[in-house]
């Protein structure tokens, strides 16, 4: 690894730092580097307050070493007026010689005149040191800008018999878990780094889930529930209106007549590719994730319409016999398995 790598990959590693904080934004780091030492450090704040770089040069105790040093950053600094004043802008006021940039801003408003105003004013700057990592650390944010949809993860738990549920049963609605109380912890970390959480209908009915981040510290992700007919009944959790909900509706059935502040109905026809419509109301939406959380018909749906970009599955020990059969990958590839206690964790990616 040569010296600018070095740099960059700490400039990644404190991008994800602000990982399900920023949105609709992407994630950025910055280092700030002067007679061989990192002087200042930066990631971007939540939407509307600051850039990495502008954390970054903020950090930096001796303002008067800017003048000899290198900023590092994983994307393009940008260069028009948005909620916050351009970066490029801050840098050149700051007469920072020499920056060195991850990988280029795909969104239109930045791509390339970010770097293009740098040079304009004298910045020395040297473009794609580990490009591919800095793409990487910000794949939500480049799946919305290259393949105009959010980044889709799939995710359940299921027996080593392969159900994700046991037979129907009667009583109150509650989730069977299947996997152990660190492997949920862990869920609700993810549940933390993303934009959004979709489960289908039956899900709500038979689990009455609350689909929060509850037990890690981060934001709850916006609830997505499939619910054609509205059958889903009013005391459960996906009814409580305490953080922003969609319904998505069959195009067929009424709105319904009471008021929510945070719960919203999208109409999509359901006799027509479901994860499609989802997905580029989504992309309206300018939400950059999703992770699907079940259940089998609704995995399903984004499975067969190749519709995703990565499974994040459990296997438990235990055995079943009966019940609902877990979702049948196709097009994958196996990319890493761990084990938490006696769960084990398989992640899949997408491929052709
Ligand atoms: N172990 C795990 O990780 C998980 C287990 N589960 C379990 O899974 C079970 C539920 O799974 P499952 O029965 O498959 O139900 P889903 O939760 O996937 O919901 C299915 C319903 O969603 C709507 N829907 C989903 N996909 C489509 C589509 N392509 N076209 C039209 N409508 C669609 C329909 O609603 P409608 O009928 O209203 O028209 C359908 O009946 C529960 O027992 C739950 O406990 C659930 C999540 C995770
Ligand atoms: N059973 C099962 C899961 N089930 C998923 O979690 C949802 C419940 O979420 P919440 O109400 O927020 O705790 C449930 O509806 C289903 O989507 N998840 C897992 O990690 N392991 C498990 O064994
Ligand atoms: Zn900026």
């Amino acid at each position: 690894m040569n010296i600018h790598e070095i740099y960059i990959k700490r400039a990644i590693q404190l991008a994800k730092n602000g990982l399900g904080n920023t949105y609709p934004n992407p994630i950025v780091g910055c280092v700030i580097v002067a007679n061989n030492k990192i002087i200042g450090e930066g990631f971007t704040s939540p939407a509307g307050l600051n850039h990495a770089e502008v954390n970054a040069i903020e950090n930096v105790k001796d303002k008067s070493l800017l003048k000899i040093a290198t900023l590092y950053v994983t994307l393009e600094p940008c260069s028009h007026f948005g909620k916050t004043p351009p970066c490029a802008d801050l840098i050149i006021k700051n007469n920072i010689p020499t920056v060195v940039i991850g990988t280029m801003d795909t969104n239109t408003e930045v791509c390339g005149k970010g770097v293009q105003r740098l040079t304009s004013a004298g910045v020395n700057v040297i473009l794609g040191t580990l490009e591919e990592q800095c793409i990487t650390s910000n794949m939500r944010f480049f799946s919305v800008q290259e393949k105009r949809r959010p980044y889709i993860i799939l995710k359940w738990a299921q027996t080593s018999d392969f159900y994700i549920s046991p037979e129907e049963t009667k009583g109150e609605p509650m989730p069977f878990w299947i996997t152990n109380t660190i492997s949920r912890q862990l869920v609700h970390k993810w549940r933390t780094e993303e934009h959004a959480i979709l489960v289908g209908t039956q899900t709500v009915v038979s689990d009455n889930p609350q689909l929060s981040a509850r037990d890690w510290k981060g934001n709850n992700p916006i609830r997505l529930v499939l619910d054609a007919s509205l059958r889903t009944p009013k005391n459960l959790h996906l009814w409580d209106d305490s953080t922003p909900t969609i319904f998505f509706i069959s195009d067929k059935e009424p709105l319904p007549s009471e008021k929510f502040v945070q719960t919203s109905f999208v109409a999509i026809d359901f006799t027509l590719n479901i994860a499609e419509q989802i997905i580029a109301e989504l992309y309206r939406l300018k939400i950059q994730s999703v992770i699907i959380e079940g259940g089998k018909k609704t995995l399903q749906s984004f499975i067969d319409s190749q519709l995703w970009d990565e499974a994040r599955i459990f296997t438990s020990t235990q055995n079943l016999g009966s019940g609902t059969k877990a979702p049948v990958m196709r097009n994958f590839k196996l990319t890493s398995q761990y084990q938490i206690a006696n769960d084990t964790v398989n992640l899949y990616h997408f491929c052709e």
